[in-house]
């Protein structure tokens, strides 16, 4: 489940290349792959088209119309912008034919079932040819079947950038390891459905996607004398008399997700509401002020999350300032997330930017961050040494190594006020309840998605609120904990 930017798969290729992995072979290794992870999708009294364009990615349209044609299947391979041009697409096409297969011309009048976009893959620069525009126009009015190679044309490969004409395919496969905008904006739904499709090469990329089997591996088991310190003793400072039900959310979350102890500094106000929802925390009445002058010297808290539900002020400011250097795993939400420096310390900082949040402190548009959510979350990871999670579909989680996953679970049920301090609930106990820095914020990402994967099972996507996490999460770990 590896991510690789259109320079990296050249580079694997170019390294194979030097060890003997011809990228003759590595085509045919596509074109054989591709036959048997489509064969499932297509049946014989189909009529197929596979248009291929001059490039590798066209040439990997001519192996898979060989093993296509080789076993029975009626499909056409046209060249819609003109024949190959790479060697070693011209080395299979000489191949195709001497086996007896031929090239057919474009034919409007002809219908489709199935077509093929072998055109453009990760060597596409937008936007696309005028040549090519005509042809997918006709190709869109089939209402066949569409298969895209590797990516579909007329997307970029590296960014969430989409050319107007582009196709939207039903089924991509990709080859080696998925493409960054498999999971960048909009050209994530230009995908369809996505397979990938091994073609021999090692696999090694910093950025990948968490799975399941990453959670069942790292899940920690509590041991059997085990007591509340050694879980955590966590400082929320969330909650406003305008806002009391985000540190609610995020209080409940982070003893649902199994923090030892919890204290909630908040208003009087918030902490009545707070209180009777979560009755396992203690209380803080204090001002900013009063946090930094006393109150955290004496408490021996061993992380902290602030954010949820304040506003940004220049107190708040203070407040993180003086956190930052308190050398404890801290976590940064919703107002405490502003422009500022981060000290190089041992213990993590955990910033959990929605785009809208992340755009106003880049200063970019919310477009610019969607179509390039990978690669600037992991810069501003890198450049500030904090582990940043940029929320939203396919959430980012970029780390200061420069190492980074994408989270796959989650739906649109959690687009409602207050998923987020869920997360920095389950976040802040993760962190206290796994050694491993990585798979504590991976896994209350991931978990924190399945449960709303779960609630869409059962039900209504329009229905689900976040005090519901509270109800889900007892079932949701049970799945992950070995017998
Ligand atoms: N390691 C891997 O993953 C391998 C990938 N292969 C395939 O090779 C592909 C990359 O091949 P290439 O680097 O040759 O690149 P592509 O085949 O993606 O595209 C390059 C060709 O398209 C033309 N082109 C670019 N932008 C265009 C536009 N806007 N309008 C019209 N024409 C345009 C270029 O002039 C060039 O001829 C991959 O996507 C994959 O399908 C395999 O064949 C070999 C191994
Ligand atoms: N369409 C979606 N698909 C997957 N996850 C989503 C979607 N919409 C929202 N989320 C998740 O829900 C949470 C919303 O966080 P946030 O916007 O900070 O909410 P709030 O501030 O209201 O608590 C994030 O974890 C985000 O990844
Ligand atoms: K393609």
């Amino acid at each position: 489940m590896y991510i690789y930017t259109s320079e990296q798969i050249k580079a694997a290729d170019q390294l194979a290349e030097k060890r003997g992995m011809s990228t003759f072979s590595l085509m045919e290794n596509a074109g054989c792959g591709l036959y048997h992870a489509i064969c499932p999708y297509l049946s014989t009294n189909q009529k197929l088209l596979i248009a291929s364009g001059k490039g590798n990615n066209g040439g990997d349209g001519i192996v898979l119309a060989r093993y296509l044609k080789m076993a029975g299947f009626e499909v056409d391979l046209i060249f819609p912008l003109g024949e190959p041009k790479t060697g070693v697409a011209k080395q299979h096409l000489h191949y195709y034919e001497q086996c007896g297969f031929p090239v057919e011309e474009w034919n409007p009048n002809q219908t489709y079932d199935v077509i093929v976009d072998a055109l453009l893959g990760v060597g596409a620069i937008l936007p696309l040819q005028e040549s090519l525009v005509e042809w997918i126009k006709w190709m869109k009015s089939m209402k066949a079947t569409i298969i895209s190679i590797d990516v579909p044309t007329g997307i970029s490969s590296n960014s969430g950038v989409v050319d107007q004409n582009a196709i939207k395919a039903d089924y991509t496969f990709s080859l080696h390891g998925y493409k960054p905008s498999r999971f960048l904006f909009p050209s994530s739904h230009f995908y369809g459905q996505v397979e990938v499709v091994d073609i021999g090469l090692p696999q090694k990329s910093n950025w990948r996607v968490w799975t399941e089997k990453d959670v069942q591996k790292s899940w920690v088991k509590r041991e059997t004398n085990a007591h509340k310190g050694l879980f955590g003793t966590g400082l929320l400072i969330a909650g406003s008399h305008e806002m009391p039900g985000s540190a609610a959310l995020a209080a409940s979350s982070a003893m649902r997700f199994g923090i030892g102890k919890l204290t909630v500094n908040t208003t009087q106000h918030a902490s009545a509401i707070i209180g009777p929802i979560v009755p396992e925390v203690t209380f803080l009445y204090h001002t900013y002020e009063e946090l930094v002058r006393s109150e955290w010297k004496n408490r021996r808290f061993t992380c902290a999350a602030i954010g949820p539900g304040l506003d940004p002020t220049d107190d708040l400011e203070k407040l993180v300032t003086y956190l930052l250097k308190q050398n404890v795993p801290l976590i940064l939400d919703a107002g405490a997330i502003q422009s500022r420096s981060y000290p190089r310390g041992e213990k993590p900082i955990i910033l959990t930017p929605h785009p809208g949040e992340f755009s106003r402190l880049l200063q970019l548009s919310t477009k610019e961050i969607q179509e390039n959510r990978i690669e600037l979350a992991s810069e501003y990871a890198v450049t500030h040494h904090v582990i940043l999670i940029l929320k939203g579909e396919y959430t980012v989680i970029a780390f200061p190594d420069g190492t980074g996953y994408i989270n796959t679970t989650g739906n649109a049920s959690l687009a409602k006020g207050g998923s987020g301090d869920a997360l920095t609930g389950m976040l802040l106990a993760s962190i206290e309840g796994n050694d491993c820095v990585k798979a504590a914020v991976l896994n209350a990402v991931y978990i924190h998605g399945v449960c709303s994967d779960e609630w869409v099972r059962k039900y209504s996507e329009h229905t689900f609120v976040s005090s519901d996490f509270s109800s889900l999460l007892p079932m949701i770990c049970k799945s992950f904990e070995k017998e």
